[in-house]
Parts: C-alpha cells; structure tokens; sequence
C-alpha cells in the first residue's frame, strides 16, 4: 500500500507529517523531523522578528489532551528562511508556518517568500492576532478576506490557511465562501480549540501560567471537532482546494479517520509532543495495515468515501 500524496504539486512520500507548534521550533528540532518517517517538515509558526513567548508553565499534558499558551514562542521569519537550504538535505517538502502580529507582517514575510526555491509551501496561520480585542482573524470573515486579498496580490509558492475550529454551521458557510474566492492549496483544519481550561483540583490551581490559566487545547478531546470541520470544508470547498486533516491523531485508526472525512494528508501535533518522532512510523505502518486489511491500495481509494446513514 501507498502513503504518497500531493498537495498543490507538492509531493509527500508519506501523508503524515507534522502540525506547526510542537517541537519544530529550532534547527535540530526541525533536523529530526526531517530524519523522519514524517513526510514533510512543517515549521512552528514565524513571526517577523524573534520571540520568547509566554511564561513558564505554558504547555501541559493529560491523558485527553493538552493545553497550551506558549505565546508564539519562535526564532523569527529570517532563521526558517535560512533553514530552507539546510532542508534540502531531506528528500521531503519544507513548508514555513507564518503568522504575523499583524497584517502587514505577514504580507511582508509572504513578499520576502517570493521566488524561494527551496520552501515547498507557505501554512499561513489565521488563528494571528489581529486588532487587541477583535476575534482572531479565523473568526472574522471580513479581515480573513481582507488579508487573502492583500496575500495573494504578492505569494507566488503555494499557500494554503491554518484554520481554526468552527462550530456554528453557518460559520462554516461564510468561510468557505471567503476561502473559495482564492487559489488557495490547501486548507489545514484544524488548530487547537481556543481558550479551553484545565484544574488541577489537588492544589486548586490553574496548570499553565499565562492567560489566568486559558489556553488551546488539542490532543484526543478535539478529534471529534477537527474531523468535522475536515468533512465540513471538503464538502463545501472547491475540489482543488486541499483539505489537510490535524486534531487528535494518534494511531494510524485515527488518521484513517480523517482521510475518510477527505483529508489528503494529516499532521500530528499533541502525540508527536509525547511521543517524539517515533510516532510518524508508527502512525505510518498501522494506517498501512489498515488499508491492507480494508483493501485499499492507496489513499485515494478511501479518501473523502465517509458513508452518510440516510
Ligand atoms: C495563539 C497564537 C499565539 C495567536 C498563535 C500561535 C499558536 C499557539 C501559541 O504559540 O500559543 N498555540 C496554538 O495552539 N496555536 C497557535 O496558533
């Protein structure tokens, strides 16, 4: 059986590979996943000069999931631009994660992007910060399309947007009627749900220190959400807008899961933080057995198949 896939052109040995976020935040990091079985080497989100991000503790695990407000914690738009030559190294794609503090950042990153050989794609992050006090841009129709506008005035690479969860059904509508006015490569849905909070009930306190204790939360808890909006999207989206699968895989049923819903690749973010890089062969080799006991000799064969009750 086959895990190839390609998105935009782009050509993935393996379906599976990285969320932008965990462990992907310097060289060496990046290094491993290109030592992978990954299938691609994403980056964590870039910011146009460097940050420390939030204080510590900001990322905490539990058994269902975990919760973070690092901040954007990153090394700034330069180093993943350099780091693109050292990638080449890896027969896989190198797709930069960017998400400015503003809109004129990530227009000024995407303009520095232009023409840079060695970057298979851009995942523009619209869980950025917009105007303090304003939703996230995700969760603005009206900046989302504005940024869009501006964005594909200048990118010449492939580009595709890192959504956040929706869960209103006519917000899923008014998106992807924004998101289909553009030559967008793929959609990844979803990045983690915003502002959840976890306790520790033991010493009736917060687990993470930012934010008075809110933060994302991702892992097993969100599967249920993220598959949706994976089926939501490919069901409203053109079909040339690829649907990339993120939100609570961890085993290779999981990932089988979001490609039967219609995603082309899937990207692992919470295990991948737990487990290391161990998990993209794992996750590979027990999706593999699973289309050899279904029968499926490769991912189209399933991809996007999800059977309705009616
Ligand atoms: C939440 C933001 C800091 C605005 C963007 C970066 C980000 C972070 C982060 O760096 O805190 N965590 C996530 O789970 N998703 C994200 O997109």
């Amino acid at each position: 059986v086959s895990l190839a896939t390609s998105i935009a052109g782009v050509s993935l040995s393996s379906c599976l590979y990285n969320a932008s976020g965990p462990l992907c935040t310097t060289a060496e990091e990046l290094d491993a996943i290109g030592n992978s079985e990954a299938g691609a080497i994403l980056s964590k989100s870039a910011t146009l000069e460097k940050r420390a991000g939030n204080p510590e503790p900001r990322y905490f695990e539990t058994p269902w999931g975990s919760i973070n407000s690092m901040g954007l914690p990153n090394e700034g738009f330069q180093y993943y631009l350099d780091y693109a030559s050292r990638a080449e190294a890896f027969a896989k794609p190198y797709i930069m994660s960017i998400s400015g503090l503003s809109h004129q950042d990530n227009v000024d990153m995407i303009k520095a992007l232009a023409g840079q050989k060695h970057i298979a794609a851009i995942e523009l992050n619209l869980s950025c910060p917009n105007v303090p006090g304003k939703p996230q841009t995700g969760y603005d129709f009206e900046q989302s399309r504005a940024l869009l506008q501006r964005v594909f005035e200048h990118v010449s690479l492939p580009l595709g947007v890192k959504l956040p969860p929706y869960f209103d059904l006519p917000h899923f509508d008014m998106m992807a009627a924004v998101l289909n006015d553009y030559p967008l490569a793929f959609v990844t849905c979803v990045n983690s749900i915003g502002n959840g909070l976890v306790i520790d009930p033991e010493s009736e306190s917060v687990v993470i220190k930012p934010k008075s204790g809110f933060g994302g939360i991702g892992g097993d808890f969100i599967k249920p959400t993220a598959l949706a909006n994976v089926r939501k999207f490919y069901t409203l989206l053109n079909k040339d807008i690829a649907i990339i699968g993120c939100g609570g895989v961890k085993s290779g049923l999981d990932a089988f899961e979001h490609i039967l819903c219609g995603a082309s690749a899937v990207q692992i973010g919470t295990q991948f933080m737990r487990e290391g890089t161990t998990c993209f062969s794992r996750i590979a080799r027990e999706l593999g057995e699973i289309m050899q006991q279904k029968g499926y000799a490769d991912i189209t064969s399933f991809q996007g198949k999800l059977r309705s009750l009616d």
